[in-house]
């Protein structure tokens, strides 16, 4: 088979899109196993000035970091992992797995990049994996702007609108996308409680911190400090 495709288009991109990847049942384990460990009505993690400001409400949970290994097969499958070598071509490693939820009725994600696109050759490759589908139903479309991973800074401006030449994306149950972390992306207003996990890898090297501080449209944050590192617009 000639994979080649998959490196063309991811770099061209900044992302590719498979369907149909895991198998539903597969998904479906995984999708209770995280509800499970949310519960019925969790509780927002992030600091209140971090949600008012940066328009992104999410619960983020760290599998991995608790000693809960329970997503191995996903983590490694490989044909997943495959297709990692193939883009990021020499030696790489994971950087963490993390889970995101997002209560019916909150606003999503604002348009962000998940690391700080100053230097080309640091970033993270997000390894976005969906255990349900995202429908016009359930909102939740995840948002890419194509080839921005080669455009540089997000520019400043309104965190959360429409921008000229975005896709919309409503990814299935077993889509993976995988998403430079340069690539300006965001996540549309939620209707149904949302479930989006991610499986981060990097080129070997990267510092361990490469998504502490993310991009977004009015700031910079710094997640570790729970900190506004700058203020844009
Ligand atoms: O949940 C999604 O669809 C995208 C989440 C996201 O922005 C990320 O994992 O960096
Ligand atoms: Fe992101």
């Amino acid at each position: 088979m000639d994979y080649s495709w998959i490196v063309e288009e991811f770099w061209e991109n900044g992302f590719v899109v498979f369907e149909n990847f895991f198998n539903p049942k597969l998904m479906d384990e995984y999708n209770t196993k995280i509800l499970d460990h949310y519960g019925i009505s969790p509780d927002w993690e992030h600091t209140d000035e971090f949600i008012s400001k940066s328009g992104v409400e999410v619960i983020p949970w760290f599998p991995y970091r608790e000693g809960k290994p329970y997503f191995d097969t996903i983590d490694k499958d490989k044909h997943f992992n495959a297709i990692t070598d193939l883009i990021l071509k020499d030696e790489w490693e994971n950087l963490y797995c993390m889970m995101m939820f997002s209560k019916a009725g909150s606003v999503g994600q604002a348009w962000h990049q998940d690391c700080s696109p100053v230097d080309k050759k640091l970033y993270n490759l997000n390894r976005l994996v969906y255990t349900h589908d995202i429908t016009e139903e359930t909102g939740g479309e995840i948002v890419i702007f194509p080839k921005t991973h080669k455009a540089g800074m997000l520019p400043s401006g309104t965190p959360n609108e429409d921008l000229e030449g975005q896709l919309v994306l409503r990814p299935k149950k077993g889509t993976v996308i995988f998403l430079h972390g340069h690539c300006w992306h965001r996540v549309m207003p939620v209707k149904k409680d949302r479930i989006s996990s991610n499986f981060r890898a990097v080129p070997k090297g990267t510092p361990e911190d490469i998504t502490d501080v993310c991009v977004y449209r009015n700031m910079l944050y710094k997640f570790s400090t729970s900190e506004v590192l700058k203020e844009r617009i």
